[in-house]
């Protein structure tokens, strides 16, 4: 069993959980009353700059216990006012110490896109991500087969959201490319063995078309990364380990922005 299978096991037992006490119905119903997603796509692909995406992250299962975040809403507050184009969720419970109750309290304290971040697999999730006021959500290809990918990434376009499709391996990107991905995400940090590997991301982004947003996802320790991200194509990164254990939150995230903004960068991109 990978790491991957092993979370997703514990996935499927909490989501039934959560099946049981709230119907897909009830869901809709939420979901019915919640303000429209708001648009991503055209702030994560910005001509002259890299997007920010800053996680909400508690814990990892390569790390263990990162940062005691006790007001999920407040650090949310300091990535969006440091500049952050949006911000990623963490609701996965045992490995990542994450819940929906931390997306429903930094969708009611920020005015920029919010990633629910999970192991989805269902469209149920896709469902409470949106009756919880998500605007984003990740879909991990090695998570899913491809009718169920084509079909989740219906579902999420269906119900005015942005998928992230994240991807690891080149035969990945085409099994994206393929389900309609408009964003995909390439992951540094192998579902298998955890290990981050920051080549990967320039290995694979040749493969995407540049009309694809191109997201570096995990690795980002400072400016120098977001910088050689960009090099390589990056459109936006995704940062969680590296900002919420250091103790500035808001200028990290403003570094960060700077860095991807440098006039250096813009001859190499678009
Ligand atoms: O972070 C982990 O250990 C991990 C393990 C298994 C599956 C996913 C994992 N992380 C999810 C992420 O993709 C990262 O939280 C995200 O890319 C930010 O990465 P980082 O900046 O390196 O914390």
């Amino acid at each position: 069993m990978t790491v991957l299978d092993d979370i997703i096991a514990g996935v499927r037992e909490d989501l039934a959980r959560r099946q049981a006490s709230t119907s897909l119905d009830a869901l809709k119903e939420r979901a019915a009353r919640t303000p429209g997603a708001l648009n991503a796509a055209d702030r994560l692909k910005v001509d002259g700059q890299v997007a920010v995406i800053a996680e909400v992250k508690r814990s990892s299962p390569s790390k263990g216990a990162l940062a005691p975040i006790s007001d999920p809403a407040a650090l949310a507050v300091e990535y969006a006012h440091g500049g952050a184009a949006a911000i990623s969720v963490l609701t996965e419970e045992r490995r990542f110490g994450g819940s929906l109750d931390d997306l429903d309290a930094v969708r009611a304290k920020v005015d920029v896109p919010v990633l629910r971040k999970d192991f989805v697999v269902t469209p149920y999730q896709v469902w409470e991500a949106r009756a919880h006021g998500a605007d984003i959500i990740l879909l991990i290809v090695a998570a899913l087969e491809q009718t169920v990918l084509t079909s989740l990434v219906e579902r999420v376009q269906s119900l005015g959201m942005t998928a992230i499709v994240e991807v690891h391996t080149a035969d990945e990107v085409s099994r994206a490319l393929d389900a309609g991905a408009q964003i995909i995400g390439v992951n540094s940090r192998n579902l298998k063995t955890l290990e981050v590997d920051r080549t990967t991301f320039a290995r694979l982004a040749p493969a995407i078309p540049d009309e694809i947003c191109r997201i570096a996802e995990s690795g980002v320790r400072g400016p120098h990364d977001v910088v050689d991200y960009a090099r390589s194509g990056a459109h936006a990164v995704l940062v969680g380990e590296a900002l919420v254990t250091g103790d500035a939150p808001r200028s990290s995230v403003a570094d960060l922005v700077a860095a991807g903004s440098h006039p250096s960068l813009r001859a190499i991109r678009h």
